[in-house]
């Protein structure tokens, strides 16, 4: 059976990241893709120019309408934007028992935009973070969700994973692309002790945007096809590594460009 995947985030009109983004992981990875907008962002390669949440009302809205009819087999949620989103989104989660929870921490945009009010952080972490089978912050915030300096090495990755994971979330995959040498390494840690070290090649290119919204949507589909966490997280890094190399054969805009979803099947 094909696994139904449901988004929950925000949107980027040049395809590159949130719900765009997600959905194109989705479908590449033999997933049917379902969504929740949380917000509409004026956005693109050179960065974001608006913000338009979607009343949290209309958020619940949409999640009851879709979930009293669609069983959805995993979740991959972004963009949140304010408070009263996060509870919104919570409560949907413990109502309609929702599995196989993927939590990207999503708070500023790579071009530096804010995409989670600063008075949001700490209902993401006390209300949101408990809830999930899995987060995956990349360094700038798991710093900000621990309230210390960014880790800029192996040694602090690690240590600040393990207080991550004190916060409730049931695994931490913690990513070290913001660091640079030839390697982009990650570490995923489980509540059952498990730690896993995860590298690939850093690929030269500038197309990064939305690296991080692809990772945690080809989790969150590969995990109903997958007989453990940690082999739908590697295969989610292979996957992204691969749209990474790829990423070069697009030219959208004059900034940052998004990585490519690269079809295997159908060869470009
Ligand atoms: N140049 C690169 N080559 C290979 N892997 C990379 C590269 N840059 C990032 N990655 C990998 O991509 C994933 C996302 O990493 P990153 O730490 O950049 O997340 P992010 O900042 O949340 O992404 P974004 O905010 O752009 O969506 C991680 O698995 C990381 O190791
Ligand atoms: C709606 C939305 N969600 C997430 C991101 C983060 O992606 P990036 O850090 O690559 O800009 C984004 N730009 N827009």
């Amino acid at each position: 059976m094909i696994p139904t995947i449901l988004s929950i985030a925000g949107t980027d009109p040049s395809g590159g990241a949130g719900i765009q983004a997600d959905l194109k992981a989705f479908s590449a990875l033999g997933g049917y893709g379902t969504t929740v907008i949380t917000a509409l962002v004026a956005q693109t390669t050179t960065g974001v120019s608006e913000v338009h949440d979607v009343p949290p009302e209309f958020v619940r809205s949409q999640l009851d309408t879709l979930l009293t009819d669609v069983r959805v087999d995993a979740v991959k949620i972004g963009m949140l934007s304010s408070t009263e989103i996060i509870e919104v989104v919570a409560a949907a989660i413990d109502t309609y028992r929702l599995p196989n929870v993927v939590v990207d921490p999503v708070m500023v945009a790579k071009s530096g935009d804010r995409l989670l009010a600063a008075d949001a952080v700490e209902a993401l972490r006390t209300v949101l973070l408990p809830r999930a089978d899995l987060i995956t912050p990349n360094l700038p915030e798991a710093a900000d969700l621990l309230g210390e300096e960014e880790a800029t090495d192996l040694d602090r990755m690690r240590d600040q994973a393990e207080r991550l994971l004190a916060l409730g979330p049931r695994r931490v995959l913690l990513k070290g692309g913001h660091l640079s040498g030839p390697t982009s390494t990650d570490l995923l840690l489980s509540a059952d002790g498990d730690v896993e070290t995860l590298t690939a090649d850093r690929v030269n290119t500038t197309n990064t945007h939305g690296t991080g919204c692809t990772l945690s949507s080809a989790i969150a589909t590969l995990r109903p096809q997958r007989p453990t966490w940690s082999q739908a997280v590697r295969d989610a890094k292979d996957y992204l590594t691969e749209a990474l190399r790829h990423a070069d054969k697009l030219d959208i805009g004059k900034g940052k460009g998004p990585v490519h979803h690269f079809h295997a099947w159908w060869g470009n």
